[in-house]
């Protein structure tokens, strides 16, 4: 989407250097940053320490990191050293593991000659593609806000809360759950997005604003607090937020805060919905609060807080008494029964095993 005047994606490849490029997301808002991630070593912190993050966008990351790999090293040895190395990053979005299928998959029947350029061509078709599901998910979540915008008076926005950042910067182009607020907009449907901060570090603050902000969208900053009082005084219209992995009967794990969201929205009869690629439904899982893995982050993401100081510096500062210990769970999962529905690439489905297969009827048999 748009930096500036200039339209960027939130990964590409270089041929001619025969580099990987990427927004280095940590220094985000204060300093926009290009990196060029190369070694195996490289993707793998680039994806632990959360320089790229977003569900799709750590698979995006991942075939491109056994792509440059396979340009170095192409054997068995190395491909599954790769695989293993990349996947054990972060435990939670299930867009790791599979991209990481995606690439072993078209990969291990080949000759180590033939690797390299099919693995490059793979990690650009697993971007091409996430943009146009991407899209696509903005076309049926549009349906959704005219939807809600045909209750308002002319003119009265609808007003959307979000959660963390699935926006462009989480996918390689679009996002998830902004992808329906940038559809509204070039329709001509004035909306409004409550901004939830959402600690321990901020990517709404940090990065959902900034893209607001880029974009010309009317939005406001919250505490991760203060939606439930919003939605209680009737200034919520829906919520969209997206999901790390959804399971096979419509549980959605997302950063952590989503279910305390989703329990305000239901007492206050606000609709709940979730953005979301078909990558992220893990087929395999069912029961999301018992099955899927949370990643316990370090806990000075807790104890510290990240940010400009005054004089242009960007640092972090510690916000709580030396000793004390931080938890760090990144993740919760809201159970289907508080989503009102889930926005996919293919319409828009109930949050349940027919709601899904209705969708994606391909996987009945292995349901
Ligand atoms: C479109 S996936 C966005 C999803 O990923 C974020 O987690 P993280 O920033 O830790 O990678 C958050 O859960 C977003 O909703």
């Amino acid at each position: 989407m748009k930096v500036g005047d200039t339209h960027y994606r939130s990964i590409w490849f270089d041929g001619e250097a025969g580099r990987v490029r990427i927004i280095d997301q940590r220094w985000l808002p204060h300093e926009f940053r290009v990196v060029e991630i190369e070694s195996l070593d490289e993707f793998a912190t680039a994806i632990r320490d959360m320089w790229v993050r977003g569900a799709p966008l750590i698979g995006a990351t991942a075939a491109y990191g056994i792509a440059m790999e396979m340009h170095r090293n192409a054997s068995d040895a190395a491909l599954d050293a790769a695989w293993e190395l990349l996947h054990e990053t972060r435990p939670t979005a299930i867009n790791l593991r599979w991209a990481l299928e995606e690439m072993r998959q078209v990969l291990a029947p080949l000759s180590e000659g033939e690797r390299a350029a099919v693995a490059f061509r793979k990690a650009a078709e697993i971007c091409d593609a996430d943009v146009e599901t991407n899209r696509m998910i903005g076309v049926h979540g549009l349906d959704l806000v005219k939807q809600i915008a045909a209750t308002k008076k002319p003119g009265e926005p609808v007003n959307i809360l979000t959660h963390c950042n699935a926006g462009w910067l989480a996918t390689v182009d679009w996002g998830t759950a902004t992808s329906p607020m940038y559809h509204a907009v070039q329709a001509g449907i004035p909306i409004h997005v409550w901004v939830d901060e959402t600690r321990p570090r901020n990517q709404g603050a940090q990065l959902t604003a900034w893209e607001m902000n880029s974009h010309g969208i009317p939005h406001h900053l919250l505490t991760d607090n203060a939606g439930g009082h919003l939605m209680q005084h009737g200034q919520v219209d829906m919520v969209i937020v997206g999901t790390d992995r959804t399971t096979a009967l419509g549980d959605v794990c997302n950063k952590i805060g989503t279910y305390l969201k989703a329990l305000a929205a239901q007492d206050n009869d606000v609709p709940f919905y979730v953005a979301l690629p078909s990558s992220t439904i893990d087929w395999t899982v069912e029961d999301g609060v018992r099955e899927i893995p949370i990643e316990e982050r370090d806990d000075r993401e807790v104890t510290h807080v990240f940010g400009r100081l005054d004089n242009g510096s960007v640092t972090s500062v510690q916000i709580s008494p030396d000793g004390t210990p931080g938890g760090n769970p990144a993740f919760d999962v809201t159970p289907a029964r508080l989503v009102t529905g889930l926005i996919t690439e293919r319409g828009v489905a109930e949050a349940s095993r027919e709601g899904l297969l209705g969708l994606f009827p391909e996987r009945r048999s292995a349901a």
